[in-house]
């Protein structure tokens, strides 16, 4: 039991290390095979450990400075960062000490620092948990953090900054019926569709999952296609759709789906889904700007910042800095313009970003606009159950953000709109 904490806890070192040293992706380091050596038990511990932490630390951080009078090397320092918040948790100081000691003194090179990971924590130990409650919510980094101040004010900041400390409950989408759904998996059923659980264990061992009766899908992620509003037998083109949560929304609804993406391993996901979910799309894998032809109805989910998911990807601010989004807002430009030219008279068009940062929203809606005079912006399609009317924006798309809601949960940051040809 002692050596499942310590492999799961190193594990968790590890996954911080990639983060924050080498600037990948949590779902990256995991996919390349980082914790297929544990036990599921272990393997989830870790994940859990390395969230937790990467969600908590900067209040770590400000306990563990004040008994560190210069920075250690960054395995250190992430030993320390795990071992405090799980401390500050309410985890038994014992165990967690000695599996941090043990972390740092099986590497060569960070050996000599047992003696200090010990003083350090045992001090934590004492005063971290008391303190923990009175510290700061942990802010974004500032290169994300200023654009976002200035697009919704400082308030509206601090309240997105409590949504992503606090996580995320797990939305399902039922593929049939959602009332039955929630009826047989408890939780609530949410007024745009979704049911959300607040305490859910391992998915793929929930009732219904291998039957394929439902996927994982965040609430606000599953309003686009409720936008669009799929119709049986209608043929529709969905760009970039990888790993599918839309696709199957779409078959589920009886729409013939062409699913495109250029990931050949992320469209691998969809066919899994689809497989499991017993349902059927066109899968195609290449690139959505030289699709062709002429459709009554598109989706667009075009790649992005994926800002508005930090709440179950705490460590995206991490271990990003923002450079690489100024070609992503261009790729969604170009992507925009060319579905609007696939589109038929009297067609229409859902784009939508899982981001925060209006550039790749309002700012991109409303320059298309500019550029096809031929589009509108249909706001009547926004409103659906659930939505509010204060999130429609100035332009006639939907804004939502991660502190609405918030005495329910609170929901992924999303931009969508609904364009249609005249
Ligand atoms: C936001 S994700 C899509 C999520 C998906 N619609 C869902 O609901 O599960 C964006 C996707 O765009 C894909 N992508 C990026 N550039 C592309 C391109 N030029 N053509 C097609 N797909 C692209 C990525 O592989 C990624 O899967």
């Amino acid at each position: 039991m002692a050596q499942t904490g310590v492999q799961a806890r190193r594990s968790a070192v590890y996954l911080l290390d990639q983060v924050i040293g080498e600037g990948r992706l949590l779902s990256e380091v995991i996919a390349a095979g980082a914790l297929e050596r544990l036990q599921p038990a272990e393997r989830a511990t870790a994940q859990r450990l390395a969230l937790e932490t990467l969600r908590g630390l900067e209040r770590a951080d400000r306990l563990l400075q004040k008994h560190l009078q210069k920075y250690p090397p960054l395995t250190v320092r992430n030993a320390l960062r795990v071992a405090t918040v799980e401390l500050c948790q309410g985890g038994a100081a014992h165990g967690i000490v000695n599996s941090a000691v043990s972390i740092v003194g099986a590497n060569k090179r960070t050996a000599t620092m047992k003696g200090l990971v010990n003083a350090v924590l045992r001090k934590v130990a004492d005063a971290g948990p008391e303190a923990w409650d009175s510290l700061r919510i942990p802010r974004l980094p500032k290169w994300l953090r200023e654009p976002l101040v200035s697009a919704y004010g400082g308030d509206v900041m601090q309240a997105i900054e409590k949504a992503h400390f606090d996580g995320a409950p797990l939305d399902l989408t039922a593929k049939g019926d959602k009332g039955a759904l929630q009826r047989s998996l408890g939780g609530t059923l949410l007024e745009t569709g979704s049911v959300r659980l607040e305490e859910a264990g391992q998915v793929s061992m929930m009732p219904g999952f291998k039957k394929g009766s439902w996927w994982v899908q965040d609430a606000a992620a599953a309003l686009p296609v409720q936008i669009l509003k799929p119709q049986q037998e209608e043929a529709i083109l969905e760009l970039c759709a990888a790993p599918g949560g839309k696709t199957m929304q779409l078959a589920a609804a009886g729409a013939k789906v062409r699913a495109v993406d250029n990931n050949a391993s992320r469209m691998e996901r969809v066919r899994e889904n689809l497989k499991r979910t017993k349902l059927e799309a066109e899968l195609v894998v290449g690139d959505a700007l030289v699709e062709t032809g002429s459709w009554g109805a598109i989706l667009l989910d075009a790649p992005c910042s994926a800002t508005g998911t930090i709440r179950r990807h705490p460590d995206l601010p991490h271990a990003k800095d923002g450079s690489e989004f100024g070609e992503l807002i261009h790729l969604q430009a170009t992507m925009l313009d060319h579905a609007i030219d696939l589109l038929k008279p009297g067609g229409r068009l859902v784009y939508c970003t899982c981001s925060l940062l209006p550039d790749e929203g309002e700012c991109q809606v409303e320059d298309a606009l500019t550029r096809h005079t031929n589009v509108k912006a249909d706001v009547d399609a926004l409103r659906i159950p659930g939505v509010e009317e204060d999130w429609i924006t100035e332009e006639g798309g939907l804004r939502l953000r991660p502190d609405y809601w918030a005495d329910k949960g609170g929901m992924d940051g999303f931009y969508i709109a609904c364009l249609v040809k005249a």
